[in-house]
């Protein structure tokens, strides 16, 4: 088995290492934080699958989507939250949810500031994130959400990975998984 996946994006090629996640099976890692011109070009096309009316903020989980979702938001004119990995010294009222990922192990908490779930509550937003797998995140972060009075009405993400998150999303190419 070759030790990287080439992956066709948006005019560009880049070469994803494979990683292993359990005994039998890899994952080719997608990390676009700092590709600046990975990011821009996802963004690009992200972007005109949004409505153009009906969404007041983006959201995203930290950390790899964060640039994407700042180029998908200044493309659509609005702001995001980025909802956290954990609670910091300065957050008012945290709001947390717990997570299970594949490339994590054990669980994970995704984590609202107070001041961003007043700002959420009663807004319609859209989920943005770089890779989904089994969605997991996504829907830990979407429970969280609700729990704070927003409505997701779009996901979005680059990668859907093989054999994963059934629900709606959208996305721009999917990205395999190897088995042995
Ligand atoms: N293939 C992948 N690369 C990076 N992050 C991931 N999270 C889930 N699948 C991933």
């Amino acid at each position: 088995m070759s030790d990287v996946y080439e992956l066709h994006l948006c005019g560009l090629v880049r070469s994803l290492p494979k990683v292993r996640v359990a005994p039998d099976l890899s994952i080719a890692s997608f990390v676009m934080l700092g590709d600046t011109e990975l990011i821009e070009a996802c963004a690009e096309a992200l972007a005109e699958r949004f409505p153009r009316q009906g969404l007041d903020l983006l959201v995203c989980p930290e950390a790899k989507g964060i640039p994407l979702t700042h180029a998908v938001a200044r493309r659509l004119g609005l702001n995001y939250v980025v909802a956290r990995k954990s609670v910091k010294s300065y957050m008012e009222n945290p709001q947390v949810e717990e997570v299970r990922s594949i490339t994590t192990a054990g669980v994970q908490t995704v984590v609202l500031d107070g001041v961003d779930a007043r700002k959420l509550c009663g807004k319609k937003v859209a989920v943005v994130d770089d890779v989904v797998s089994t969605g997991g995140s996504l829907l830990s972060l979407e429970k969280l959400l609700e729990r704070v009075g927003c409505r997701v009405v779009l996901r979005a993400a680059v990668l859907l990975e093989e054999g994963g998150f059934d629900g709606d999303l959208v996305y721009l190419d999917r990205l395999p998984l190897f088995r042995d």
